[in-house]
């Protein structure tokens, strides 16, 4: 009797808090105790096939401000450009800390970038973003090294031409492109036959690692997946340790090197990111080192540039010529942009050809507003009492800027479905609207270097090539709509013809 009275009383203190709670919220669909809004979400993403356009549908009935919860937790989401901006640049202090999915939490233990808060990342925030700028800024290193790369690989292709056609697996193809470009930028070694095996070693765990981030996993306490679901729980340690080891491997080589003399670093040209760490690390022992300049932060921050790095922009290239093959006609006019700029492709493209190619930079944002990576961004908590919208958020009330919702919201990208370069040529203001990257202290880390990639491919491949889809076209809509990330359809192959 004493029990269910407790439990009665719990319960009704919960619901009335929640009932508070709601009122001081920005709208959304009435939660229940404990489990909120989860049977809406999963009925209203049943129903329209998928958890964006499930997000499109509370957006318009909400309003571009709206709270979901997610059990017993209110979640907010943005999913227009103004209050984006509103909350994320001009307040963003406030939001500098991601909710942790507890298992990723467990396995980085504080250090990296994509799953920790704090000094620590902080400090590793602002030295990647500025190493990535120097090697982009001045010396060039990453247009030098991504040339080089669609040269070699390029050559490859070419080696297997039948009949003037190169069959594709165009995913594998940017994968492998985009790994051994960011391997090279990282650890200062590409792809080639004698360590390939690496690079599929590598592929595998990152597969392994995509196979198990999922809602459920990224929600759920580390006991409960280690004891109740051990295989998913070692799919994603394997994945983890596999891959910060061999970057660990690739720092601690180095570091031996250096020691005994092998290696010397040059402070003025780093090659790499592991020379730029090293450099930096050897500045703040002397004057008594810095938490965040240690091996074990090396290793974690290379880890979490390898894994956000590969998947997000071969993913986007997949999407990408899936869109073009469907749509020829647009691939026919950056073609012909392409060639007047270099000279009927007599030279490659370069990035210093960015402000003439109007038609290509706008097929590039409207292919990365389809691509949209994550169908459900992280959720960052609020430091302490503030307003979105007039709204009054406490500490520790979790938000996001959703992203995919604000790139299918039809008020902002009208007929959102079709793939319209053209909308950013006549709306140039457009161009800021697009989040691809996020916004704010938490977008993302490596995005100097993405830009980089997919304008120098896209523009370098088109120029080399016409493409072609090879027995059947490639599906432009997402694969698996229901998890935290998205997969561009990779069932089918495209024919490269050399122009
Ligand atoms: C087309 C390619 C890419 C896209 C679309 C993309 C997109 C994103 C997005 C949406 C986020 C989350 C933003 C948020 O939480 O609000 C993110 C975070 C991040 N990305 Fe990327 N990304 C790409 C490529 C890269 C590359 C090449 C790197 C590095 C080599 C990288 C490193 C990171 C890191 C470290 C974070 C976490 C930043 C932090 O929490 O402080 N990304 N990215």
């Amino acid at each position: 009797m004493i029990l269910i009275l407790s439990f009665t009383i719990i319960f009704a203190i919960l619901v009335f808090r929640q009932r508070l709670k709601v009122r001081r919220l920005p709208p959304g669909p009435t939660p229940l105790p404990v489990i909120g809004n989860i049977p809406q979400l999963v009925y209203q993403s049943w129903r329209h096939k998928g958890i964006v356009p499930a997000f499109d549908y509370f957006r318009k009935k909400y309003g571009n401000v709206f709270t979901l919860w997610l059990g017993p937790f209110p979640h907010i989401s943005i999913a227009d450009y103004e209050t984006n901006h509103e909350v994320f640049v001009k307040n963003g202090n406030h939001y500098k800390n991601k909710v942790l999915p507890p298992i990723f939490e467990h396995f980085c233990d504080g250090f990296g970038l994509l799953f920790a808060n704090g000094e620590i990342w902080a400090e590793m925030r602002r030295f990647t973003m500025l190493t990535f700028r120097n090697m982009g800024v001045g010396r060039n290193i990453m247009e030098e090294r991504l040339l080089n790369e669609i040269d070699k690989r390029c050559a490859e292709l070419n080696n297997t031409e039948v009949d003037g056609k190169i069959i594709v697996k165009h995913n594998e193809f940017f994968e492998l492109i985009t790994g051994s470009f960011i391997n090279s930028i990282l650890v200062g070694q590409r792809f080639e036959d004698h360590n390939m095996e690496e690079f599929y070693h590598m592929r595998k765990l990152i597969n392994g690692i995509i196979e198990v981030f999922t809602i459920f996993d990224t929600t759920t306490a580390v006991w409960i997946l280690k004891y109740f679901f051990p295989q998913r729980y070692a799919k994603s340690k394997n994945g983890w340790n596999g891959i910060s080891d061999y970057v660990g491997q690739a720092a601690e080589k180095r570091l031996e090197d250096i020691k005994s003399g092998k290696y010397i670093l040059d402070e003025e040209n780093p090659k790499d990111f592991i020379d730029a760490f090293f450099i930096k690390m050897e500045k703040e022992n002397r004057n008594g080192g810095h938490p965040a300049y240690t091996m074990k932060s090396l290793k974690y921050t290379l880890l979490d540039l390898w894994t956000a790095g590969h998947d997000t922009t071969a993913a986007t290239l997949t999407s990408g010529f899936n869109q073009l093959v469907n749509n020829p006609e647009v691939k026919e006019k950056c073609r012909e942009e392409l060639m007047k700029i270099t000279n009927n492709g007599s030279r490659p493209l370069s990035l210093n050809d960015r402000s003439q190619t109007l038609y290509l930079n706008a097929t590039i944002a409207e292919i990365q507003r389809h691509a949209s990576i994550l169908n459900v961004n992280s959720w960052k908590t609020c430091d302490g009492p503030t307003t979105v919208n007039g709204y009054q958020l406490d500490s520790g009330d979790i938000i996001t800027a959703q992203v995919s919702a604000l790139h299918v919201n039809d008020d902002i990208f009208k007929d959102a479905d079709k793939f319209n370069p053209d909308r950013f040529l006549e709306n140039q203001k457009l161009f800021h609207q697009l989040i691809p990257f996020g916004i704010g202290k938490r977008s993302c880390a490596g995005e100097n270097l993405a830009r980089t990639n997919l304008y120098l491919m896209f523009g370098n491949l088109l120029l080399r090539y016409d493409v072609q889809p090879h027995k059947k076209l490639p599906s432009t809509t997402e694969q698996f709509p229901f998890t935290s990330s998205k997969v561009p359809d990779h069932s089918s192959k495209l024919e490269f013809v050399r122009i």
